[in-house]
């Protein structure tokens, strides 16, 4: 898996061969060990050069081979080997050089990068941290401050930043492996000493501690639970502290504790989990692989609001043409300022032109005749969108696809006001539409193979993660979002503060808890949900008592605190207060504490004592059994479209991997046990009745998640 060739007579050229990225398995490492010896071995080599086949240098180790027996020669001799070798070694970087590919690159005496190359050290993503030396050979390389940001984030580099930081030596806009030959050429006969890594000092500036306890106080905030970033912060630490060899040891010490770690299961889960949903399928037979999208290249947003405003930045971040419509001069005028606002800001971030020039906006509904696909993101209100979608049916070319950007009503009830219901999806973006990774791609029963392709393809081009979902109301984020918002308002009935319920969500690793999400979305966002549901407001049945709704229990505890005017942050009233107005920062509010208490005298509530680990598992697992739920009806294709959606558009901590693989985690016969158990408490909560999939699973042995499918009762039914 690594071809030898002599060229230029003297140049020993070793090219990985592991399609698609040339990642480190058994068999390269293998090829690589063996190939180099040959090169040192050989009189007439005087120089080498590495590069991989089909312009990629390498992915890094194979994580697929993590969850198998070690097989093959281990990286660190094998770098080590190149390293201490005395004949110089050349990286020839094209594509990417990523984990493991950035250490067999260290290991290599210089480095040549061509200019669309990246390079990093991401193993922190995937639960681990660079443990072929990358910890000691960076900061030797770039120095301390920089490498702790690199190997604690995991972040991609461009060829140009490398360049800067010192990580490559030249970067080239031909070709990086013809420079490297030739580079490999000249150096011969050069002190090789200097360019061996591992026998520098890092740089480091002049407090050393003061640096890395900052950091590890910024890494430990921004953590959440998550183990690998300390590890990795340690580890440079003995690059910084110990002599090489010491620090490799640490390395190691370090390494050994996240390798078998349940988290860095969760984070691997997630790699190939977030490349699977793109490979989507439907019942009837289409799939990812045999339905091509339409190309699109006009685009028009219908509603400026902060949905339609953040879609239309995304589109045009993405470099396409985006049509933007609003009802009248005055919403369309404050809609293009925010725009142009959003873009401007953007842009500085990126220290590029915003491209203002892509932007059109419009009253005319007629304008949008020759646009190839429409954004819908009006007021979530059935009846608006409805009208929304018969204009666009006819005021749209024939075949424009119809896009619906609502949270979870139903997408079938919209493509049926319409003379194209083949031509009409969802495309549920979350909020800020600009800025989150995830797209609910909903797939109403007349949705043709070819709109759900352009629909997914559109996605990627925003560089979103697209899951193809079923119709049905709040889709799959929505839908298990439900009961475990439900159960948190029930745990402030029965004792529990915000604070409290909050707290125990974020120590579980949620960048915010479910009182202070709500607070940041607006209160009266959910009430007008909950009203047009018949929930609350002027449709309820009077002969509802004021805890129960729709035949089963119900928390008005929401309700009350919106109509008290307070909205949340905006207006710096909600579960919590703030500093001001818009303000983000969250105090418990006594107020608050004592409309619970009065709210529990007047329903003969007695309080009792929560604890977090109720609250986790009531929350959470009311949560997870929803998802079994969308499973069994082929709402969600598979466990991993569920954990995508919630990773990627609900803050779920991506060491935990998602909710069903943390179910799977905490082991499914105790999520059901513990189900049973709460339901039996709370009888009148049907939320809380095991799910039939769960129930089956268990009493087939609790199989792994990659075999759940097998369990379903109807598989991709809705899809
Ligand atoms: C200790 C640990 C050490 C020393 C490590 O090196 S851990 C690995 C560190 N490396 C990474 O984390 C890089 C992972 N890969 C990527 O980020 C990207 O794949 C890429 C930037 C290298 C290429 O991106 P792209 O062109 O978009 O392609 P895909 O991401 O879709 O990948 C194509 C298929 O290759 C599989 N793949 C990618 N990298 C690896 C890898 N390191 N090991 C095993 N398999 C890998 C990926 O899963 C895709 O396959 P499918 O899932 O589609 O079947």
């Amino acid at each position: 898996m690594a071809r030898y060739e002599q060229v230029q007579g003297t140049v020993a050229l070793i090219t990985l061969t592991n399609p698609p990225v040339n990642a480190l398995s058994a068999a390269v490492r293998l090829g690589i060990t063996e190939t180099v010896t040959r090169a040192l071995r050989d009189p007439e080599v005087k120089s080498m050069v590495i590069c991989g086949e089909n312009g990629v240098f390498c992915g890094g180790a194979d994580i697929r081979e993590f969850a198998k027996p070690m097989s093959g020669p281990p990286l660190v001799p094998m770098i080590a080997a190149i390293e201490e070798g005395e004949k110089p070694v050349v990286a020839a970087i094209e594509g990417a050089a990523f984990g493991g590919g950035l250490e067999l690159a260290l290991g290599c005496h210089y480095r040549i990068a061509h200019s669309k190359a990246r390079v990093g050290l991401p193993e922190v993503t995937l639960g681990l941290l660079p443990a072929a030396g990358g910890t000691q050979r960076l900061p030797r390389l770039i120095g301390l401050a920089p490498a702790l940001d690199l190997i604690t984030t995991g972040r991609h580099v461009t060829a140009q930043e490398a360049l800067k930081l010192g990580i490559v030596d030249q970067v080239t806009d031909q070709s990086a492996l013809d420079l490297a030959i030739q580079f490999a050429q000249q150096v011969v006969g050069q002190p090789l000493l200097p360019r061996k890594l591992s026998t520098r000092q890092t740089p480091c500036p002049p407090d050393v501690d003061g640096l890395l306890e900052e950091t590890m106080a910024q890494v430990k905030q921004r953590a959440r639970g998550a183990m690998a970033p300390i590890a990795c912060v340690q580890a440079v630490r003995a690059a910084a502290t110990l002599p090489y060899q010491a620090g490799m040891q640490k390395e190691q010490e370090l390494m050994a504790t996240l390798f078998h770690s349940s988290q860095a299961r969760a984070m691997q889960y997630c790699f190939f989990a977030q490349r699977a949903v793109g490979r989507w399928s439907l019942s009837s037979g289409a799939h990812s692989g045999n339905s091509k999208p339409r190309p699109v290249s006009k685009v028009a947003v219908i509603g400026l609001g902060t949905m339609g405003r953040g879609i239309t930045v995304a589109l045009v971040k993405a470099g396409m043409s985006v049509l933007a419509v609003e009802t009248n001069k005055k919403q369309l005028e404050i809609g293009k300022q925010m725009v142009s606002a959003m873009l401007k800001h953007d842009a500085q971030k990126r220290n590029a032109t915003p491209r203002l020039d892509l932007l059109h906006f419009t009253i005319d509904l007629l304008e949008l005749k020759n646009t190839d696909l429409i954004i819908e993101a009006v007021f979530e209100d059935m009846a608006l969108k409805k009208q929304v979608f018969k204009e666009l049916s006819s005021v749209c070319k024939a075949d424009a696809f119809l896009c619906t950007n609502t949270s979870g009503l139903d997408v079938d009830e919209l493509a049926a006001v319409t003379k194209r219901p083949e031509l009409v999806v969802g495309m549920h973006f979350f909020a800020p539409a600009h800025v989150m990774k995830l797209l609910e791609v909903v797939h109403g029963s007349r949705s043709s193979p070819e709109a759900v392709a352009t629909a997914m393809h559109l996605g990627k081009r925003l560089g979103k993660v697209s899951v193809l979902v079923g119709n049905c109301a709040g889709f799959v984020g929505n839908r298990m979002l439900k009961p475990y918002l439900e159960q948190a308002n029930f745990l402030l009935e029965e004792g529990a503060t915000p604070e409290l319920v909050d707290g125990a969500l974020e120590e579980f690793g949620f960048p915010m808890g479910v009182f202070k999400m709500s607070d940041l979305s607006g209160l009266d966002v959910g009430w007008r949900i909950r009203k047009e549901a018949g929930l609350t407001g002027p449709n309820v049945d009077p002969r509802d008592p004021p805890r129960r709704r729709q035949g089963r229990r119900y928390s008005p505890l929401p309700d009350l605190v919106c109509e008290q005017g307070r909205l949340g942050q905006k207006n710096g009233r909600g579960w919590y207060l703030y500093d001001k107005p818009g303000g983000r920062v969250a105090t418990p509010d006594p107020s608050i504490h004592k409309f619970l208490e009065e709210y529990r005298i007047k329903h003969g509530i007695s309080p009792r004592q929560i604890d977090r680990q109720e609250v986790v598992e009531r929350c959470l697992f009311a949560l997870i059994n929803e998802g079994f739920r969308s499973l069994d009806d082929g709402i969600a294709a598979g466990p991993e479209d569920i954990d995508m959606i919630y990773v990627f558009g609900y803050g779920w901590p991506r060491h935990r991997g998602g909710p069903m693989f943390y179910a799977g985690m905490v082991g499914l016969p105790r999520v059901l046990t513990r189900l049973e158990h709460y339901r039996q408490a709370h009888p009148e909560v049907p939320h809380l009745e095991p799910s039939p999939l769960l129930r089956r699973l268990v009493a087939s042995g609790s199989p792994p998640i990659n075999k759940w499918r097998d369990f379903l009762q109807r598989p991709h039914s809705q899809l």
